[in-house]
């Protein structure tokens, strides 16, 4: 799939809902539940990083969900590539990009989102054909000053800012012209999905799905 048919295709996930839950889930059961109270409280978009041993039967489970839409983050290398296409996600997340990384999404047919932090970054993946990228570490990269610096000389590209966005501050990030969505692990922390608090869930993601942008 060519890059700026990747694009096109994460662009319209991005613009499914204002913020994309990054989700860090542990155990395969927890899976159906956490999506169904997410996808229930409006945020079908879902990112599954790759950083526990269960992510892949995860994505598995999710797809399963009606209504989501589920892709795996935290990708960085082409096997993480293949096994996250292997187990059903339909985009694909990176903290940066790497040649082999978007050679590797381009074989496989996966949407991706990859990752920018500066203009330099920001203008390579431009000239690859990627148009839709993930800023990150968003917060800690200059958060949302820095990110409407870019808008003016690159108006074409459109951010999913990622990294330190909370309530608080997304509305920073969703006012600017040059962002699509932003993507946060806000909405499923950790001691809700241990504890299956999935009416939590839908009631926080409720709250992020309804952020103006
Ligand atoms: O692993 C990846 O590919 C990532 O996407 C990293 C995430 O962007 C952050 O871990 C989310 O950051 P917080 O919302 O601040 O918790």
């Amino acid at each position: 799939m060519e890059p700026a048919t990747q694009s096109q295709k994460a662009q319209s996930i991005c613009e499914l809902a204002p913020i994309i839950p990054v989700l860090i889930v542990e155990t395969v059961e927890q899976a159906e539940p956490l999506a169904r109270a997410l996808v229930a409280g409006g945020l079908p978009a879902l990112e599954v990083t790759l950083r526990t041993e269960a992510a892949l039967d995860v994505i598995a489970a999710m797809s399963r969900v009606e209504g989501g839409v589920v892709g795996a983050g935290t990708l960085l290398t082409p096997d993480d590539v293949k096994r996250a296409v292997d187990a059903g996600a339909q985009f694909g997340v990176s903290p940066g990009s790497s040649d082999k990384l978007l050679a590797a999404c381009e074989d496989e047919g996966l949407a991706l989102l990859p990752g920018a932090a500066s203009a330099t970054e920001a203008m390579r993946l431009l000239e690859a054909g990627y148009f839709i990228q993930k800023f990150f570490p968003a917060e800690a990269a200059g958060g949302a000053p820095f990110l409407k610096s870019l808008s003016s000389p690159l108006p074409q590209i459109s951010f999913c800012p990622t990294g330190g966005v909370s309530p608080e501050n997304a509305t920073d990030y969703l006012s600017l012209p040059n962002v699509i969505c932003a993507g946060g692990s806000w909405v499923a922390p950790k001691d809700k999905v241990k504890s299956g608090d999935w009416d939590a869930i839908e009631a926080l993601a409720r709250n992020a799905a309804k952020l103006p942008r």
